[in-house]
């Protein structure tokens, strides 16, 4: 499928001719592939920081950018510590890593693509398939400022974005991840659940309605729908549904939901604005525009650091730095991003809208004392039920949890403990993920690659390896899932609804 006829005219006319075919001859070239660890399920917290100027053997090479006419291409800070790009991480030795991501502690490029559904670790949440651009958004956040946040990912699923900000935000902050789309949010729900980190609350709903909770949030983000430009290399069918009057539609889609966004976001918050596509209308013309309607003195600049090394291009609106990621200069597929302040002493007053509903009940004592055995760190968290099934939520936002579920159409919040019968946890198949997971609580069987395969098959496996009981299945030290064995019998307790189908 060629590219866009109308898309190829703009880029030459806006990029000039070698900047413009360098790009289009990108978008024709294979898309490296990449993934992000799980820093609480791979040890990734304890390899060095990670900006190395160059890439080694990084697929295409990160190189040394050439000079954009029109643009700047920032040089800052180059970071620390050099490492091999051929060091495997700890604990995923399968797969076969060509580069780190350089704006991202725990992204890697991989030498070629992996049948990930075969992978229990792809399973177990230890990595997400990212590609390498997007996961510039946690850098631009500025990192380690977004810990104990309370975030606002406005255009989540499937949570690409989430689970990076659920790792920087940790056990003290929230993420809440809103989807629009009802079967985009239960996919969202289900890689949430995955990752483990159990200070997510998803939502489903216009963005409206989330942005009544108005002030709320130290960091909102929009990761906005859009012509999808940056796609047409990963996903060439996209190239199909392009035109000039999509990207109309998109850029006035993007500037309601961006101003619904600044609502939201605390006076002295941050807001990023992203997007996957190239053309001006739906970037820089969208940001124009929110400065147009909110004051371009309600917004503040943050700076970030961007390595020259790096390919990305810089550029500035308003109060805005913008970073743009050309798949012909940077590794990764095509990505913009912008992020401000809202000024400390901008209109925004917290507002929490009234509940429409009573959803949780407290546990009582005897069913917490059973919540409490299942968790490394009882007293960090608070527990209820929602009903029927028990939750536990970290106890520094389960108010805002709380606040958020019985105004909104929430579909999953904190943690799925599981029913409790007769005194005895029957536990949720999101319980095996938790990385607060109590493992002392029950016997653990590991499994072999071929029985965890059958495992998330949903198929039978032997009782060789399993106590009597309820198990926690893992391999490679990984937790999967439950299954209990009663007898020579065992029940594969993997849900129906993410075992594996695809045949080999
Ligand atoms: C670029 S995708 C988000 C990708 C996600 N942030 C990630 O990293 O995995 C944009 C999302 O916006 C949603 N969307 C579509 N129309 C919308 C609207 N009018 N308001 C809010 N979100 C919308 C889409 O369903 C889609 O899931």
């Amino acid at each position: 499928m060629e590219l866009p006829p109308k898309f190829v005219e703009r880029v030459l006319r806006d990029l000039g001719t070698a900047e413009g075919r360098a790009l289009c001859g990108a978008l024709d070239a294979p898309p490296p592939v990449s993934v992000r660890l799980n820093p609480a399920k791979t040890g990734t917290d304890r390899l060095p920081e990670l900006f190395p100027e160059v890439l080694p053997g990084g697929p295409g090479g990160a190189g040394t950018p050439q000079a954009v006419s029109g643009a700047s291409v920032s040089s800052g800070a180059s970071g620390s510590a050099a490492f091999s790009g051929t060091e495997t991480p700890p604990g995923l030795p399968q797969l076969d890593v060509a580069g780190r991501v350089p704006w991202c502690a725990g992204g890697l490029y991989l030498a070629s693509r992996p049948q990930f559904t075969f992978d229990s670790d792809f399973h177990a949440g230890a990595y997400y398939v990212q590609e390498a651009s997007s996961q510039a958004v946690g850098h631009l956040l500025g990192g380690a400022a977004v810990r104990g946040a309370r975030v606002l990912d406005l255009c989540a699923a499937p949570g690409g974005k989430t689970t990076l900000y659920a790792s920087l935000a940790g056990p003290e902050g929230l993420v809440v991840a809103n989807e629009i789309d009802r079967r985009r949010a239960a996919v969202l729900a289900d890689n949430v659940r995955k990752w483990g980190t159990g200070n997510v609350v998803v939502t489903t709903c216009e963005p409206r309605a989330v942005c009544d909770f108005e002030a709320w949030f130290d960091v909102v983000a929009v990761d906005a729908p859009c012509s999808g430009e940056g796609m047409f290399r990963k996903d060439p069918a996209s190239r199909a549904e392009w035109s000039e009057g999509g990207v109309r539609v998109c850029a006035a889609r993007q500037e309601e939901i961006l101003r619904e966004a600044w609502r939201a976001l605390k006076p002295g918050g941050t807001l990023l604005y992203s997007t996957c596509t190239f053309n001006r209308d739906e970037d820089e013309g969208v940001l124009e525009r929110l400065l147009a309607a909110v004051g371009s003195e309600a917004a503040e600049t943050e700076e970030r650091p961007v390595d020259g090394a790096w390919g990305v291009v810089c550029g500035r609106v308003g109060a805005f730095r913008t970073y743009r990621f050309y798949p012909h200069r940077a590794v990764g597929e095509g990505f913009f991003a912008a992020v401000a302040r809202k000024a400390p002493d901008a209109e925004g007053r917290m507002r929490t809208p009234r509940a429409r509903r009573a959803v949780f009940a407290p546990a009582d004592r005897a069913t917490a004392a059973e919540l409490a055995r299942w968790t490394l760190d009882p007293g960090a968290m608070r527990f209820g039920t929602v009903a029927g099934s028990c939750y536990g939520w970290f106890a520094a936002q389960a108010d805002a949890v709380r606040a958020l579920s019985e105004a909104l159409p929430a579909i999953y919040s904190g943690v799925a403990f599981g029913q409790v019968f007769r005194g005895v946890l029957k536990p949720d198949p999101a319980l095996a993920f938790h990385t607060g997971l109590n493992r002392g609580a029950l016997p653990v069987a590991e499994l072999d690659g071929p029985t965890a395969v059958r495992y998330l098959r949903r198929q039978d496996i032997p009782p060789g390896e399993l106590a009597e009981g309820m198990n926690l299945i893992a391999a490679r030290g990984r937790a999967l899932g439950f299954a209990k064995r009663i007898g020579r019998r065992v029940n594969n307790l993997y849900p129906n609804s993410l075992r594996i189908i695809k045949q080999d």
